[in-house]
């Protein structure tokens, strides 16, 4: 690039999850775009999920040597170098070619977990072959054929994953009207890796309607219930994790029915809008289930002090979503691995301008809500 006075003006690199996202916008094509950024109906808890992290304040700690800071912990009995982990999103292939195969590789490198959606581009089998190094979750949606429900549970186990994440937040399609403006389809030389050669690789189209929502609506199971809880666990011996939960009753729900672990998550805003942001309702979950259950977060994650603020409220890791997409599309795995690298390296700095040298040391009363310092 030129500039008016012929000084030659490189490329900034990113530096932040923002400068991720806004090179996303410029180079995505415009509904796979308004799919992976979009939430649903007037967006509320999409943009809440962020603002209310940024509604809380963190009380630092100083005079403390913070020189051997470590940020490695254990989730359901995984040692993991960090505790940001990524999320399972449907199609990365749309961001990248690389695309899951990217995403994990960037993962593994930096010694966390990656969740592959049911909804994948690449197929479970070959994800776990190229992605050795790393941890990997399948995240399960439930069909109403339940013969190839079990089959793709079996398939997950056979290749080594490592525990099954139900998601729970989307028995029915959220109201997102860009995809449904959009007639949003899959381009036609992606498929649903999972299920290549059954009737349940492609998207269908119609004017009007987004085509992900009428293959769900005709193919996931809307009756599910805590009864599939414990039909899963007739099935499988893998730990199951229940994503999207955001009640009291639900998780103590969840410590009755014996899972491993809850993933408090809204689905990124893109199911129930107006229901809480992601941190406003992990707190009185916290509360309620105290250490019965591992408590996994995400939602809004894009700055190292929101990883702070989660950990110290009580999850005992986060995961992001949409901005491992911005990473892909930035630049497929080393794009990943960069905003991972960003993300982590916030992180550490929060963790040593607040005081803390480990995990543990990240305490629930180092963060208070903004209106604790309006009380004057
Ligand atoms: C484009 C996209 C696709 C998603 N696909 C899935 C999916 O297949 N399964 C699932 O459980 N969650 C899915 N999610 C939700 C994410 O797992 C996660 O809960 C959410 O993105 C977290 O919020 P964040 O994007 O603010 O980090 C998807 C999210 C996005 C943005
Ligand atoms: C019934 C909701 C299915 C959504 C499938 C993909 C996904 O999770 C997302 O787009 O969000």
């Amino acid at each position: 690039m030129i500039t008016n006075n012929s000084f030659p003006v490189k490329k900034v690199p990113p530096c932040c999850v923002q400068d991720f996202e806004n090179n996303a916008r410029k180079v995505l094509p415009h509904s796979v775009l308004d799919y992976y950024q979009s939430g649903s109906c007037g967006q509320h808890t999409l943009r809440n999920n962020q603002e209310s992290f940024n509604k809380l304040r963190i009380r630092p700690r100083c005079l403390i040597d913070v020189s051997k800071r470590d940020t490695s912990t254990e989730v359901l009995g995984f040692k993991v170098k960090v505790p940001i982990g990524v999320s399972p999103s449907a199609m990365q292939k749309m961001a990248h070619p690389e695309g899951e195969i990217g995403n994990a590789r960037a993962v593994g490198s930096i010694g966390s977990i990656y969740i592959l959606s049911t909804l994948s581009t690449t197929s479970l089998e070959e994800l776990a072959r190229e992605t050795s190094n790393t941890i990997k979750w399948f995240q399960l949606y439930i069909y109403k054929d339940r013969n190839l429900t079990i089959d793709i549970i079996k398939r997950a186990e056979k290749a080594g994953y490592k525990a099954l994440v139900l998601t729970v937040d989307a028995n029915v399609f959220g109201v997102r009207y860009a995809d449904a403006r959009n007639g949003f389809q899959m381009p036609s030389h992606l498929q649903f890796a999972n299920f290549i050669g059954s009737n349940v690789s492609k998207l269908n189209s119609e004017l009007g309607s987004s085509g992900l929502k009428l293959y769900t609506d005709l193919l996931f199971d809307d009756r599910i219930s805590w009864n599939d809880v414990e039909w899963l666990k007739t099935i499988t011996s893998l730990p199951i994790v229940l994503k999207g939960i955001l009640t009291v009753e639900d998780a103590l729900k969840a410590v009755e029915y014996k899972v491993a672990a809850i993933m408090v998550s809204n689905h990124g805003g893109r199911q129930l809008d107006t229901a809480p942001s992601s941190i406003e309702a992990l707190p009185e979950i916290v509360n309620a289930v105290g250490d019965k259950i591992e408590i996994l977060f995400d939602g809004g994650v894009r700055y190292g002090t929101d990883v702070f603020k989660a950990l110290a409220l009580g999850a005992k890791m986060v995961f992001i979503g949409r901005p491992a997409l911005w990473g892909l599309a930035y630049n497929g795995e080393k794009g990943v691995r960069k905003l991972l690298e960003i993300l982590i390296s916030e992180f550490r700095t929060t963790m040593g301008l607040a005081g803390c040298n480990c995990i543990s040391d990240i305490k629930r009363d180092m963060i208070v809500h903004e209106s604790y310092y309006h009380k004057l």
